[in-house]
């Protein structure tokens, strides 16, 4: 049985955190489940961690889908929810509801995520919900808008903070079952938290959070480039390169393979 939306709403209510991730392929989706991962994201940073673009603004809706699939392969009891890319769904409602609705009917994701909390997206959100499709919120730093906000953290000033809680409180009347809550202060993360029923999930917001999410190449130290936030419980490219370095060795020496 698959993790549920309403399971993520009780543990909110039971203190219980959320262990969010995010996956891109098939073999890291199926570690990540069986490690006990909470909800899986196929978020449109695979953009930059695995296809190597500079910000996550080229990749396309096809793409996520593709990725979406391989994904949802793997993964047995997580949530699974997908990013709606950029300018996948902030044309018109219409195009939102074509988009969320080929994630769910072409590859079994159960949710989407949309970025922002401007009153465009939160009506686009409301029918969202209303067509049946489980949405996700994602407020602070939204990563499609960097040309706008650049990675810096937001909501510092009274003003701002003021700003983004009011738009995650409108997510939440519009029908999300959960918001990401991106590099915003800490008192900032705690508050909203605090004030919405839906479960908030944090990244470089915190640990006041209802749940933390991280990009799944800088937990594992594969990333190229990662955010100050981020943490990593290993370096995969160092354990990466020796055992390429020991195989490349025993192929030069004819050790491998043996005779
Ligand atoms: N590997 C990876 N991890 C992520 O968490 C992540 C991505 N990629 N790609 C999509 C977005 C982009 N994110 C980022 C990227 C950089 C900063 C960063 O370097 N912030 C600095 C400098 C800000 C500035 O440009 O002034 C900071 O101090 O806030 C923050 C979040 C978070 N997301
Ligand atoms: C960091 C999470 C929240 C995300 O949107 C992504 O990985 O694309
Ligand atoms: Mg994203």
């Amino acid at each position: 049985m698959s993790v549920t939306t309403h399971q993520l709403a009780q543990w909110k209510q039971q203190g219980r955190a959320i262990v969010a991730l995010t996956a891109w392929d098939y073999a890291l989706a199926h570690v990540l489940d069986e490690a006990g991962v909470d909800l899986i994201l196929v978020g449109d940073s695979l953009a930059m961690v695995a296809l190597g673009y500079d910000t996550t603004l080229p990749i396309t809706l096809d793409e996520i889908l593709h990725h979406a699939k391989a994904v949802r392969r793997g993964v047995k009891r997580a949530l699974l929810v997908a990013d709606l890319p950029f300018m996948s769904y902030q044309e018109s409602v219409q195009q939102a509801l074509h988009s969320a609705g080929r994630a769910l009917k072409e590859t079994g994701v159960q949710a989407v995520k949309l970025e922002g909390g401007n009153p465009a997206i939160v009506a686009t959100v409301a029918q969202l919900v209303q067509a049946g499709i489980p949405v996700v919120g994602h407020v602070g730093l939204t990563p499609q808008a960097v040309h706008r906000l650049g990675y810096r953290q937001q909501g510092k000033s009274p003003e701002t903070a003021e700003h983004i809680l009011a738009e995650a409180i409108a997510l939440e009347n519009a029908g999300a079952f959960a918001i990401v809550l991106e590099h915003i202060p800490t008192d900032l993360a705690h508050q909203i938290t605090q004030k919405l029923t839906i479960p908030t999930i944090g990244i470089g917001a915190g640990p006041h959070c209802d749940g933390q999410v991280l990009v799944t190449a800088d937990l594992l130290g594969l990333s190229v480039h990662q955010p100050p936030f981020a943490k990593s419980y290993i370096n995969l490219r160092e354990t990466i390169t020796q055992a390429v370095q020991a195989y490349g060795a025993e192929v030069r020496e004819g050790t491998f393979p043996p005779g």
